[in-house]
């Protein structure tokens, strides 16, 4: 990991309406680091993600990238345009919904090869010679490369998900409760997969999660949310084996209860 972040945020504020959802946030990821966002639904999680992918602006702070060259810019000053290169190069977004992240009217090889040609890869056979590796990388049988993404299990979309995200060797990957909708035992499956994945790409991951099994399984640091602010953060496994704040206490002894 190199010394400078990745990305970096502070004084991140949004309200709707009356509610608070972020009151002054600040976060940094390093690269190959993977960062877990958890806290109780409505803690703020979600909205957080959104405003350090650009997707959505906050009323105060600022989000800064670095991209290779070194050169750090403001994501929410940079414009449309530049925010959706980004997005379709050196960024990565799962959806805890596979429909927000493929398009289902295309086929499962097509959602692959388009995010590759989104990047300017042009030529057909090495596209679909890519797709089938990524298919199988995904434990997804190459056979079904014509499919449509309708066609399979709620596990699989969202393997085909990934397999889209990660085609492309994005250097920052979001997720948004990636394995939320699922059966636990696919669930299980799904999480060592992706920290398969994550560590042979040596990709640096957002991660927002519910599931503190999920945070411990994945992350090297965690960052706990409350009421829009972070009460905690630090080393995975120093949060969790001895939480400071009340909170973490509480939302630990709540899962080794369950
Ligand atoms: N579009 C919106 N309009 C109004 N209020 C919203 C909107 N989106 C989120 N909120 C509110 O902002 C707060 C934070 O929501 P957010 O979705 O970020 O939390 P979360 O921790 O991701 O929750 P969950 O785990 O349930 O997704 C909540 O009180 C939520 O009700």
């Amino acid at each position: 990991m190199s010394n400078a972040p990745l990305l970096e945020a502070s004084g991140l504020t949004l309200r709707y309406g009356p509610v608070t959802a972020l009151d002054d946030v600040g976060i940094e990821i390093f690269p190959g680091e993977v960062v877990a966002i958890v806290g109780e639904s409505g803690s703020g999680k979600s909205t957080l993600l959104r405003v350090l992918s650009g997707l959505l602006k906050p009323e105060a702070g600022t989000v800064t990238y670095r991209a290779p060259d070194g050169e750090a810019a403001d994501i929410h000053a940079m414009g449309e345009a530049a925010l959706r290169r980004l997005h379709r190069t050196d960024w990565g977004f799962v959806h805890q919904n596979p429909r927000d992240g493929l398009r289902m009217g295309v086929s499962a090889g097509g959602n692959i090869g388009e995010r590759l040609m989104a990047t300017g890869a042009r030529h057909y056979g090495s596209i679909r010679e890519a797709a089938t590796e990524w298919l199988r990388r995904v434990e997804i049988d190459p056979a079904r490369i014509d499919m449509l993404p309708r066609q399979f299990s709620g596990g699989m979309q969202q393997r085909l998900q990934i397999a889209r995200t990660l085609v492309t060797h994005p250097r920052l990957v979001f997720m948004d409760e990636p394995t939320g909708g699922l059966d636990v035992s696919v669930q299980a499956r799904l999480l060592d997969l992706i920290r398969e994945l994550v560590a042979d790409l040596g990709l640096a991951v957002l991660l927002v999660t519910h599931d503190i099994a999920a945070a411990r399984l994945l992350a090297h640091r965690l960052l706990v949310m409350r009421h829009g602010r972070v009460v905690e953060q630090g080393l995975t496994d120093r949060v969790l084996d001895d939480p400071q704040h009340e909170y973490t206490q509480l939302l630990v002894a709540s899962v080794l209860a369950a």
